[in-house]
């Protein structure tokens, strides 16, 4: 199958009806080298990441917490771009068997050409797409090319949104749909909120993809706790963290507990 939103959504859905719950592991391209991201990636896609969602270096990254922001800064100090790492996958995406989201601001893309980019990220097997910086009413400016090249445009839904706008929001994603858990940045923190039931519940009657809880989320506990009333977990600091620490073990049990076996 070739890659994209297809691709990505017949994924997600076969998890789901293994009985397993969704794990989308974040990660910085480039962070300890561009060398690392191809390894990075086998190793989350062989422990079982649902798909990945790579993030690309910005100098700007308004929405990140402190984590992401020094993995991006190691990041620069590599001198890694959007080209670099479109390059690297286009060469070693085969490698890979998990689903690939890129996660970028705006302002790469400008720098590429919104046409050449993504031209360029089908080329490279890319089959989802998160700008954190482009709201929904100026989706316009890329929906037609995603659209063409079949890449899944992933909306995020925050917690300060209207029932009307998250309704909206979800019922125009694609791939997935990000429900974000937390008013602030991205970062780990030691509990995850509460009380999300009926935001999650207005999520998922709206979907016709699955709802993933992000922001926060940094132990298994967490992933279990968050998977209950929604179709799984986003954990990109704590993952940051844990492959800057070399800790390839307790990445693993966090994607493990995800896994039906573990979660009943
Ligand atoms: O780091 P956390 O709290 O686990 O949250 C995931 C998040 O890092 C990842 O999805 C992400 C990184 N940068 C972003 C910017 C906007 C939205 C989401 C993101």
């Amino acid at each position: 199958m070739t890659h994209g939103r297809k691709f990505l959504e017949s994924r997600l859905n076969d998890t789901l009806e293994n009985g397993d719950k969704l794990f989308v592991p974040y990660i910085m391209a480039g962070d300890g080298g561009l060398n690392e991201l191809i390894h990075k990636l086998q190793f989350l896609s062989e422990a079982g990441a649902s798909a990945i969602e790579v993030g690309i270096p910005f100098s700007d990254p308004v929405a990140d917490g402190p984590t992401i922001q020094e993995a991006g800064k190691r990041a620069l100090e590599e001198q890694v771009t959007l080209y670099d790492v479109i390059n690297t996958l286009k060469a070693n995406r085969h490698l890979v068997d998990a689903p690939i989201i890129f996660m970028t601001y705006l302002n790469p893309i400008f720098k590429m050409g919104i046409e050449s980019f993504v031209h360029d990220a089908k080329l490279a097997g890319v089959d989802g797409l998160i700008i954190p910086d482009l709201p929904y009413e100026q989706q316009t400016v890329i929906q037609g090319y995603l659209k063409e090249a079949d890449i899944a445009l992933i909306q995020l839904v925050s917690l300060t949104s209207s029932e009307q706008r998250i309704k909206h929001l979800a019922e125009a994603s694609e791939g997935f749909t990000y429900a974000i858990t937390v008013n602030g940045i991205t970062g780990a923190r030691s509990n995850v909120t509460e009380n999300l039931n009926t935001y999650f519940k207005q999520l998922k009657q709206a979907s016709s993809v699955p709802v993933l809880a992000g922001f926060g989320i940094s132990t298994p506990e967490h992933v279990k706790q968050m998977s209950e009333t929604t179709d799984g977990v986003i954990v990109g600091s704590k993952i940051v963290e844990l492959f800057h620490q070399k800790d390839y073990e307790s990445i693993k049990r966090l994607i493990d507990s995800s896994k039906s076996i573990i979660y009943k």
